[in-house]
Protein backbone atom coordinates (compact mmCIF):
# COMPACT_ATOMS: atom_id res chain seq x y z
CA UNK A 1 0.00 0.00 0.00
CA UNK A 2 1.14 3.76 -0.27
CA UNK A 3 -0.24 7.18 0.65
CA UNK A 4 0.55 10.01 -1.26
CA UNK A 5 -0.35 13.76 -0.10
CA UNK A 6 0.12 17.51 -0.87
CA UNK A 7 0.52 19.80 1.77
CA UNK A 8 1.29 23.89 2.01
CA UNK A 9 2.99 26.18 4.33
CA UNK A 10 4.94 28.70 2.90
CA UNK A 11 6.17 26.57 0.28
CA UNK A 12 4.38 23.65 -1.21
CA UNK A 13 5.31 19.95 -0.72
CA UNK A 14 4.25 16.46 -2.31
CA UNK A 15 5.46 13.11 -1.36
CA UNK A 16 4.45 9.69 -0.33
CA UNK A 17 4.91 6.41 1.43
CA UNK A 18 6.17 3.25 -1.00
CA UNK A 19 4.77 0.26 1.12
CA UNK A 20 6.13 -3.19 -0.26
CA UNK A 21 8.57 -6.21 0.68
CA UNK A 22 10.34 -5.79 -1.84
CA UNK A 23 12.70 -2.94 -3.73
CA UNK A 24 13.84 -2.92 -7.14
CA UNK A 25 17.36 -0.97 -5.95
CA UNK A 26 15.14 2.40 -6.09
CA UNK A 27 17.56 5.61 -5.75
CA UNK A 28 17.10 9.22 -5.63
CA UNK A 29 17.38 9.99 -9.46
CA UNK A 30 17.92 13.63 -11.27
CA UNK A 31 16.94 13.66 -14.92
CA UNK A 32 18.74 16.98 -16.52
CA UNK A 33 16.64 18.49 -19.30
CA UNK A 34 18.73 17.38 -22.66
CA UNK A 35 18.70 13.59 -21.09
CA UNK A 36 17.35 11.49 -24.06
CA UNK A 37 13.88 10.58 -23.38
CA UNK A 38 13.07 7.25 -26.27
CA UNK A 39 9.26 6.81 -26.10
CA UNK A 40 7.76 3.48 -27.50
CA UNK A 41 5.04 5.25 -29.67
CA UNK A 42 5.70 8.56 -29.33
CA UNK A 43 8.00 11.41 -29.94
CA UNK A 44 11.65 11.13 -28.60
CA UNK A 45 12.70 13.76 -27.09
CA UNK A 46 16.06 15.49 -25.84
CA UNK A 47 14.58 18.89 -24.63
CA UNK A 48 12.12 18.51 -21.71
CA UNK A 49 12.23 19.67 -18.49
CA UNK A 50 14.59 18.62 -15.61
CA UNK A 51 12.79 16.01 -13.32
CA UNK A 52 14.09 14.79 -9.57
CA UNK A 53 12.24 12.15 -7.81
CA UNK A 54 12.48 7.90 -6.55
CA UNK A 55 13.67 5.81 -9.55
CA UNK A 56 14.44 2.24 -10.47
CA UNK A 57 17.34 2.93 -13.41
CA UNK A 58 17.32 -0.26 -15.43
CA UNK A 59 18.78 0.04 -18.84
CA UNK A 60 19.55 3.64 -18.37
CA UNK A 61 15.81 4.32 -17.91
CA UNK A 62 14.58 6.29 -15.04
CA UNK A 63 11.87 3.88 -13.95
CA UNK A 64 10.08 6.85 -11.95
CA UNK A 65 7.29 5.88 -9.09
CA UNK A 66 7.51 9.81 -8.34
CA UNK A 67 8.60 12.93 -8.97
CA UNK A 68 8.65 16.33 -9.14
CA UNK A 69 10.01 19.19 -12.28
CA UNK A 70 11.40 22.01 -11.91
CA UNK A 71 8.31 24.21 -12.54
CA UNK A 72 7.04 22.09 -8.87
CA UNK A 73 4.73 19.66 -11.18
CA UNK A 74 4.43 16.52 -9.03
CA UNK A 75 3.22 13.40 -9.75
CA UNK A 76 3.25 9.36 -7.78
CA UNK A 77 2.00 6.10 -8.73
CA UNK A 78 0.35 3.93 -6.61
CA UNK A 79 -0.76 0.05 -6.64
CA UNK A 80 -3.93 -0.20 -8.05
CA UNK A 81 -4.51 -3.86 -8.93
CA UNK A 82 -7.57 -5.21 -10.33
CA UNK A 83 -8.96 -1.91 -11.47
CA UNK A 84 -6.19 -0.34 -13.21
CA UNK A 85 -6.72 -1.42 -17.15
CA UNK A 86 -4.41 -0.20 -20.13
CA UNK A 87 -6.04 -0.30 -23.58
CA UNK A 88 -4.42 -1.59 -26.82
CA UNK A 89 -2.48 1.33 -28.83
CA UNK A 90 -5.43 3.22 -30.31
CA UNK A 91 -4.28 5.37 -33.67
CA UNK A 92 -6.07 8.82 -32.97
CA UNK A 93 -4.68 9.69 -29.38
CA UNK A 94 -0.83 9.73 -27.81
CA UNK A 95 0.28 6.33 -26.87
CA UNK A 96 2.20 6.25 -23.31
CA UNK A 97 3.23 2.91 -22.04
CA UNK A 98 2.14 2.76 -17.96
CA UNK A 99 5.83 3.53 -16.87
CA UNK A 100 6.61 6.40 -19.36
CA UNK A 101 3.71 8.36 -18.18
CA UNK A 102 5.44 10.12 -15.41
CA UNK A 103 8.22 11.39 -17.86
CA UNK A 104 5.74 12.36 -20.58
CA UNK A 105 3.57 14.65 -18.14
CA UNK A 106 6.65 16.26 -16.14
CA UNK A 107 8.61 16.78 -19.04
CA UNK A 108 6.31 18.67 -20.53
CA UNK A 109 4.07 20.48 -18.45
CA UNK A 110 4.53 23.59 -15.99
CA UNK A 111 0.95 22.92 -14.65
CA UNK A 112 -1.86 20.31 -14.36
CA UNK A 113 -3.81 22.64 -16.61
CA UNK A 114 -1.37 22.04 -18.77
CA UNK A 115 -1.39 18.19 -18.05
CA UNK A 116 -5.64 18.14 -18.42
CA UNK A 117 -4.35 19.11 -21.90
CA UNK A 118 -1.78 16.81 -22.54
CA UNK A 119 -4.85 13.60 -20.79
CA UNK A 120 -7.28 14.71 -23.04
CA UNK A 121 -5.54 13.54 -26.33
CA UNK A 122 -3.58 10.33 -24.21
CA UNK A 123 -4.10 6.73 -24.27
CA UNK A 124 -2.33 4.71 -21.54
CA UNK A 125 -1.31 1.75 -23.82
CA UNK A 126 -0.47 -1.97 -22.81
CA UNK A 127 2.85 -1.87 -23.26
CA UNK A 128 5.43 -3.32 -20.80
CA UNK A 129 9.07 -1.92 -19.78
CA UNK A 130 10.82 -5.79 -20.32
CA UNK A 131 9.38 -9.24 -20.04
CA UNK A 132 10.89 -9.03 -16.73
CA UNK A 133 9.16 -5.61 -15.63
CA UNK A 134 5.44 -6.42 -16.57
CA UNK A 135 2.79 -3.47 -16.67
CA UNK A 136 2.45 -2.17 -12.87
CA UNK A 137 -0.91 -1.76 -12.10
CA UNK A 138 -1.08 1.47 -11.45
CA UNK A 139 -3.02 5.15 -10.71
CA UNK A 140 -1.39 8.38 -10.31
CA UNK A 141 -1.97 11.20 -8.06
CA UNK A 142 -0.80 14.86 -10.42
CA UNK A 143 -0.29 17.96 -8.05
CA UNK A 144 1.04 21.35 -8.81
CA UNK A 145 0.95 24.25 -6.37
CA UNK A 146 -2.50 25.27 -6.63
CA UNK A 147 -4.54 21.67 -7.09
CA UNK A 148 -4.36 17.79 -7.26
CA UNK A 149 -6.42 15.59 -9.86
CA UNK A 150 -5.69 11.43 -9.87
CA UNK A 151 -5.63 9.42 -13.26
CA UNK A 152 -6.99 6.33 -13.47
CA UNK A 153 -6.71 4.17 -16.31
CA UNK A 154 -9.70 1.74 -16.10
CA UNK A 155 -11.84 -0.86 -18.53
CA UNK A 156 -14.04 2.21 -19.64
CA UNK A 157 -11.39 4.31 -20.38
CA UNK A 158 -9.22 7.23 -18.93
CA UNK A 159 -10.67 8.45 -15.76
CA UNK A 160 -9.53 12.43 -14.52
CA UNK A 161 -10.56 12.96 -11.28
CA UNK A 162 -10.25 16.55 -9.13
CA UNK A 163 -9.04 15.89 -6.05
CA UNK A 164 -9.61 18.50 -3.52
CA UNK A 165 -8.47 16.06 -0.08
CA UNK A 166 -4.72 15.98 -2.79
CA UNK A 167 -4.40 12.52 -0.94
CA UNK A 168 -4.20 8.94 -2.58
CA UNK A 169 -4.28 5.64 -1.35
CA UNK A 170 -4.73 2.23 -3.59
CA UNK A 171 -7.84 0.89 -3.97
CA UNK A 172 -10.54 0.96 -5.06
CA UNK A 173 -11.54 4.06 -7.36
CA UNK A 174 -11.11 7.29 -6.23
CA UNK A 175 -15.35 8.09 -6.38
CA UNK A 176 -15.44 5.98 -3.47
CA UNK A 177 -12.61 7.28 -1.56
CA UNK A 178 -13.88 10.76 -1.80
CA UNK A 179 -17.07 9.94 -0.92
CA UNK A 180 -16.31 7.71 2.35
CA UNK A 181 -15.15 11.43 3.97
CA UNK A 182 -18.73 11.42 4.37
CA UNK A 183 -18.84 8.55 7.05
CA UNK A 184 -15.95 10.87 9.16
CA UNK A 185 -18.54 13.83 9.15
CA UNK A 186 -18.48 13.85 12.78
CA UNK A 187 -15.12 13.22 13.53
CA UNK A 188 -13.02 16.61 15.08
CA UNK A 189 -9.51 17.50 16.45
CA UNK A 190 -11.59 19.85 19.26
CA UNK A 191 -12.86 18.18 22.00
CA UNK A 192 -16.26 16.23 21.22
CA UNK A 193 -19.54 18.13 22.46
CA UNK A 194 -21.93 15.55 24.26
CA UNK A 195 -24.22 15.42 21.28
CA UNK A 196 -25.80 11.96 22.74
CA UNK A 197 -28.36 12.72 24.93
CA UNK A 198 -28.94 16.26 27.22
CA UNK A 199 -30.35 13.60 29.80
CA UNK A 200 -26.83 11.73 30.35
CA UNK A 201 -23.96 13.51 32.25
CA UNK A 202 -20.86 12.26 29.49
CA UNK A 203 -17.71 14.35 29.07
CA UNK A 204 -14.86 13.57 27.43
CA UNK A 205 -12.46 12.02 30.05
CA UNK A 206 -9.00 12.13 27.69
CA UNK A 207 -8.18 14.32 25.18
CA UNK A 208 -8.25 13.42 21.38
CA UNK A 209 -11.51 11.73 22.06
CA UNK A 210 -12.83 13.78 19.25
CA UNK A 211 -11.20 11.42 17.20
CA UNK A 212 -13.02 8.07 18.11
CA UNK A 213 -14.20 7.00 15.15
CA UNK A 214 -11.35 7.54 12.80
CA UNK A 215 -10.21 4.04 11.47
CA UNK A 216 -6.94 2.99 12.68
CA UNK A 217 -6.50 0.24 10.61
CA UNK A 218 -3.84 -0.06 7.20
CA UNK A 219 -6.54 -0.49 4.45
CA UNK A 220 -6.23 1.96 1.29
CA UNK A 221 -9.75 3.15 2.76
CA UNK A 222 -8.77 3.65 6.40
CA UNK A 223 -5.06 4.90 5.27
CA UNK A 224 -7.26 7.94 2.98
CA UNK A 225 -9.26 8.45 5.98
CA UNK A 226 -6.84 9.45 8.14
CA UNK A 227 -4.33 11.01 6.06
CA UNK A 228 -6.80 13.47 4.88
CA UNK A 229 -8.18 13.40 8.87
CA UNK A 230 -3.95 14.53 9.28
CA UNK A 231 -3.51 16.80 6.54
CA UNK A 232 -6.37 19.00 7.19
CA UNK A 233 -5.89 19.36 11.26
CA UNK A 234 -1.87 19.64 10.77
CA UNK A 235 -0.60 22.86 12.78
CA UNK A 236 2.76 23.46 10.89
CA UNK A 237 5.07 26.35 11.43
CA UNK A 238 6.19 27.74 7.70
CA UNK A 239 10.00 27.16 8.21
CA UNK A 240 11.46 24.76 5.62
CA UNK A 241 12.01 22.51 9.09
CA UNK A 242 8.38 22.92 10.29
CA UNK A 243 7.15 22.20 6.90
CA UNK A 244 9.25 19.30 6.48
CA UNK A 245 8.70 17.85 9.59
CA UNK A 246 5.04 17.67 9.95
CA UNK A 247 4.90 16.34 6.26
CA UNK A 248 6.77 13.32 7.80
CA UNK A 249 4.58 13.28 10.87
CA UNK A 250 1.37 13.14 8.43
CA UNK A 251 2.64 10.25 6.47
CA UNK A 252 4.09 8.17 9.80
CA UNK A 253 0.07 8.49 10.63
CA UNK A 254 -0.51 6.53 7.73
CA UNK A 255 2.82 4.30 7.75
CA UNK A 256 2.85 0.75 8.23
CA UNK A 257 5.33 -0.78 10.99
CA UNK A 258 6.72 -4.21 10.23
CA UNK A 259 4.75 -7.75 10.49
CA UNK A 260 1.01 -5.60 11.20
CA UNK A 261 0.40 -6.14 7.49
CA UNK A 262 1.36 -9.84 6.60
CA UNK A 263 1.50 -11.17 3.01
CA UNK A 264 1.55 -15.07 2.06
CA UNK A 265 4.86 -17.15 2.89
CA UNK A 266 5.66 -15.04 5.87
CA UNK A 267 6.32 -11.55 4.14
CA UNK A 268 5.34 -7.69 5.28
CA UNK A 269 4.37 -5.13 3.55
CA UNK A 270 6.02 -2.15 5.16
CA UNK A 271 6.61 1.59 4.36
CA UNK A 272 10.01 0.99 2.63
CA UNK A 273 10.76 5.27 2.34
CA UNK A 274 8.60 8.19 2.75
CA UNK A 275 9.75 11.07 0.48
CA UNK A 276 8.37 14.69 0.91
CA UNK A 277 9.70 16.98 -2.32
CA UNK A 278 9.92 21.13 -2.19
CA UNK A 279 8.09 21.67 -4.86
CA UNK A 280 8.96 25.11 -5.31
CA UNK A 281 12.74 24.59 -4.31
CA UNK A 282 13.34 21.00 -6.15
CA UNK A 283 15.08 19.48 -2.52
CA UNK A 284 13.92 15.61 -2.81
CA UNK A 285 13.69 14.82 1.42
CA UNK A 286 13.06 10.85 2.46
CA UNK A 287 13.30 8.64 5.20
CA UNK A 288 13.63 4.96 5.15
CA UNK A 289 12.26 2.03 6.81
CA UNK A 290 15.71 1.89 8.41
CA UNK A 291 17.13 5.69 8.80
CA UNK A 292 14.94 7.91 10.22
CA UNK A 293 16.78 10.39 9.70
CA UNK A 294 16.08 13.20 6.98
CA UNK A 295 18.43 12.95 4.10
CA UNK A 296 18.08 15.83 1.19
CA UNK A 297 18.82 15.95 -2.89
CA UNK A 298 18.55 19.36 -4.03
CA UNK A 299 17.92 19.38 -8.17
CA UNK A 300 19.39 22.82 -8.59
CA UNK A 301 22.75 21.40 -6.91
CA UNK A 302 23.24 19.43 -10.35
CA UNK A 303 23.86 20.49 -13.85
CA UNK A 304 20.27 20.63 -14.95
CA UNK A 305 21.55 21.19 -18.69
CA UNK A 306 23.37 17.84 -18.92
CA UNK A 307 22.31 14.72 -20.36
CA UNK A 308 23.25 12.40 -18.12
CA UNK A 309 21.37 10.88 -14.84
CA UNK A 310 22.50 11.46 -11.66
CA UNK A 311 21.54 8.97 -8.84
CA UNK A 312 22.42 8.62 -5.56
CA UNK A 313 21.62 5.55 -3.82
CA UNK A 314 19.53 5.72 -0.46
CA UNK A 315 20.93 5.94 3.13
CA UNK A 316 18.72 3.37 4.55
CA UNK A 317 21.33 2.42 7.80
CA UNK A 318 20.16 4.35 11.20
CA UNK A 319 22.02 7.33 12.21
CA UNK A 320 22.50 7.38 15.78
CA UNK A 321 23.42 11.03 17.21
CA UNK A 322 25.70 9.86 20.28
CA UNK A 323 25.93 12.76 22.80
CA UNK A 324 28.14 11.15 25.01
C1 LIG B 1 4.62 -1.47 -5.80
C2 LIG B 1 4.67 0.04 -5.88
C3 LIG B 1 3.37 0.57 -5.34
C4 LIG B 1 3.30 0.34 -3.86
C5 LIG B 1 1.88 0.20 -3.44
O1 LIG B 1 0.99 0.94 -3.83
N1 LIG B 1 1.66 -0.83 -2.64
C6 LIG B 1 0.29 -1.08 -2.19
C7 LIG B 1 0.00 -2.54 -2.24
S1 LIG B 1 -1.74 -2.77 -2.17
O2 LIG B 1 -2.32 -2.27 -3.40
O3 LIG B 1 -2.24 -2.02 -1.02
O4 LIG B 1 -1.91 -4.19 -2.01
C8 LIG B 1 4.86 0.52 -7.33
C9 LIG B 1 4.90 2.06 -7.39
C10 LIG B 1 5.74 2.41 -8.63
C11 LIG B 1 6.05 1.05 -9.27
C12 LIG B 1 7.25 0.97 -10.23
C13 LIG B 1 7.05 1.97 -11.39
C14 LIG B 1 8.17 1.83 -12.43
C15 LIG B 1 8.29 0.39 -12.97
C16 LIG B 1 7.11 0.03 -13.85
C17 LIG B 1 7.26 -1.37 -14.46
O5 LIG B 1 6.12 -1.67 -15.19
C18 LIG B 1 7.38 -2.39 -13.30
C19 LIG B 1 8.53 -2.07 -12.39
C20 LIG B 1 8.48 -0.64 -11.81
C21 LIG B 1 9.86 -0.38 -11.18
C22 LIG B 1 7.34 -0.48 -10.77
C23 LIG B 1 7.44 -1.48 -9.60
C24 LIG B 1 6.27 -1.32 -8.60
O6 LIG B 1 5.07 -1.69 -9.21
C25 LIG B 1 6.16 0.11 -8.07
C26 LIG B 1 7.39 0.37 -7.19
Amino acid sequence: MCTAISFETKDHYFGRNLDLDISYNEMVTITPRNFHFRFRKAQDTSNHYALIGMAAVIDHYPLYYDATNEKGLSMAGLNFPGNAHFHREDPDKDNIAPFEFIPWILGQCETVEEARMLLSKLNLADIPFSEQLPIAPLHWMISDQQQSIVVESVKEGLKVYDNLPGVLANNPEFGYHLFNLNQYLSVTASAPENRFSKLLDLQPYSLGMGGIGLPGDLSSTSRFVRATFAKFNSASGSSEADSVGQFFHILNSVAQPKGLNALEDGKFEYTLYSSCCNMDKGIYYYTTYDNSQITAVDMHAEDLDSAQLVSYPLISSQQFRFVN
